[in-house]
């Protein structure tokens, strides 16, 4: 398994606004009384055997809370059956849910009429699906263009940023094509784009990649975090892959049954995880490629804070292992100038073992 970042991704950052807010979140499936019942009942805890042989429910989502962040790739994944995408429909209420609160930008989502939904879904949080639905008898550039149609953009106007969509997914070329005549992932491109040119604030995005070979796959997941990277624009995934929840996500929620059993950075995932499960989950993943530096340092001596190469925090392990090696002794992790402590031999072996780091003689400047 390879979890290396297509590119590092942003750090989540803990001050942007929220842009989608959730608390206490449930979806139940069922006869409408009975599923109204059961959040915040004695059976809310039931497993879902046992909770479908009492009230004949499914509780997809239950009791959930988090936030999306402005400008973040926020990556929800789990085993399949977790409630991944009953969870991300509840978004935009593309699945009604059964109880809590959901906002966007402090509006409040389960408040909205009819015409107020269906601006959301259109122009606020746009659902880009595995099978984009593309237009069989219309062209790549009309395909793109279709987007915009629908939006009422006038037809000179339409062309013009539609050319430039095509160009960014990287279709330069291929315009003229019908979808008939493109690969699975040129396919996916044109999906991209056409989601692209409703210029929504949150982009969701349902498995997408999970139809394409592995190559193809790898692929449109270094396009999709370039255009984040590019963008900044806020992006929710739906995966069952760990590896490009890793590779995507700035923070990962990791369902099991509807609940968040974890959330966090790929490195929190991978080197505090929450409990078994999560550990068990994450057992195979190349540690050296996703935790950095902090995880490995310790505090550095008077001596060592003066010299060795300087490396930034984000720094992935497998990287500091490089630096060391080739400058024979310790790196410094440096922050703004500031010594935030060392790395040597010990600790970056310590990480790839999944052992504690030493804490070392020095202290924390
Ligand atoms: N319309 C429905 N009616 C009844 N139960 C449903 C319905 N949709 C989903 N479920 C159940 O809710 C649970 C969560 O399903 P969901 O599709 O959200 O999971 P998922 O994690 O997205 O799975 P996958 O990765 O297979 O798509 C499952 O037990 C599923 O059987």
């Amino acid at each position: 398994m390879n979890a290396t970042p297509a590119a590092a991704p942003a750090p989540a950052d803990s001050a942007a606004p929220s842009v989608f807010s959730v608390d206490g979140l449930w979806k139940v499936f069922g006869p409408d009384k009975a599923a109204a019942k059961v959040p915040g009942s004695a059976d809310a805890d039931l497993s879902a055997a046992e909770l479908r042989e009492r009230t004949g429910c499914t509780a997809a989502v239950r009791d959930v809370t988090f936030d999306v962040r402005k400008g973040e790739a926020f990556v929800v994944m789990g085993l399949s059956g977790s409630g991944k995408s009953t969870l991300v429909r509840c978004l935009t209420r593309l699945i009604e849910p059964t109880a809590g609160s959901l906002a966007i930008d402090g509006e409040d989502v389960l408040a909205m009429d009819a015409t107020r939904l269906r601006a959301l879904r259109r122009h606020r949080a746009a659902m880009v699906f595995q099978h984009f639905g593309l237009l069989p008898h219309r062209t790549v550039l009309d395909n793109v263009a279709y987007g915009l149609e629908i939006q009422g953009v006038g037809r000179g106007d339409r062309r013009d940023r539609a050319a430039e969509l095509v160009a960014k997914v990287g279709l330069d070329g291929l315009e003229q094509r019908r979808p008939g005549q493109l690969s699975g992932g040129q396919q996916q491109r044109v999906g991209l784009a056409r989601a692209l040119a409703a210029d929504p604030e949150v982009l969701l995005f349902d498995e997408p990649f999970s139809a394409l070979d592995p190559l193809i796959r790898r692929e449109m997941q270094e396009e999709v975090a370039r255009l984040h990277h590019e963008e900044g624009r806020t992006m929710v995934f739906i995966t069952h892959d760990l590896s490009e929840a890793l590779r995507l996500g700035d923070r990962i929620a990791l369902m099991r049954d509807g609940r968040i059993v974890q959330l966090g950075t790929p490195e929190e995932i991978v080197g505090s995880p929450a409990d078994d499960y999560v550990r068990d989950f994450v057992r195979d993943v190349p540690r050296e490629q996703v935790l950095t530096v902090r995880t490995a340092m310790r505090p550095a001596t008077a001596d060592e804070a003066e010299q060795g190469p300087a490396l930034a925090p984000a720094t992935t392990v497998v990287e500091a292992i490089q630096a060391v090696a080739v400058s024979g002794g310790p790196a410094r992790v440096v922050d703004g100038g500031r010594c935030l402590g060392v790395v040597d031999d010990a600790g970056l072996l310590a990480v790839v073992a999944g052992l504690p780091a030493p804490t070392g003689r020095g202290v924390a400047a």
